[in-house]
């Protein structure tokens, strides 16, 4: 546990795109208690998130690895690259239609 919550603590401290994430999960978590949501949906929300991230740091280590192996440009690392990332677009994508199916119904019902 100790060297696990070291190597988050990296990626809270020295990924942009984790920072960006974890700044999401800080507003959608004001957003559900602001909102009042359900058990359920902040069950969802937070797998939404920790699905998101997790695959963050897993795909800021497949980068690492890459770096390491191959410093230098080749198609190859480049393909690596860009399926890892794929893979958490992905997990956003799916981040993004649960959020838009939560909060829709709590928006809508602000303006009536
Ligand atoms: N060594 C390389 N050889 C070939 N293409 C590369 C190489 N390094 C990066 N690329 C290309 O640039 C893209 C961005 O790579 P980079 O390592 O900068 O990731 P990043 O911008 O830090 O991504 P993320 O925001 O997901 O952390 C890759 O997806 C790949 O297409």
């Amino acid at each position: 546990m100790g060297y696990a919550t070291k190597g988050a603590i990296i990626l809270l401290k020295t990924e942009p795109s984790i920072q960006v994430q974890a700044a999401i999960a800080v507003i959608m978590t004001i957003a559900g208690f602001y909102f009042n949501i359900t058990s359920t949906e902040w069950i969802a929300q937070t797998f939404c998130i920790g699905l998101v991230m997790g695959l963050e740091g897993m795909n800021t280590t497949a980068e690492a690895i890459a770096d390491f192996i191959h410093p230098d440009f080749h198609e190859k690392i480049g393909h690596i690259k860009d399926i890892a990332a794929g893979a958490v677009v992905i997990t956003a994508i799916a981040a993004a239609v649960v959020g838009f199916i939560i909060y829709t119904p709590y928006v809508v019902a602000l303006f009536e």
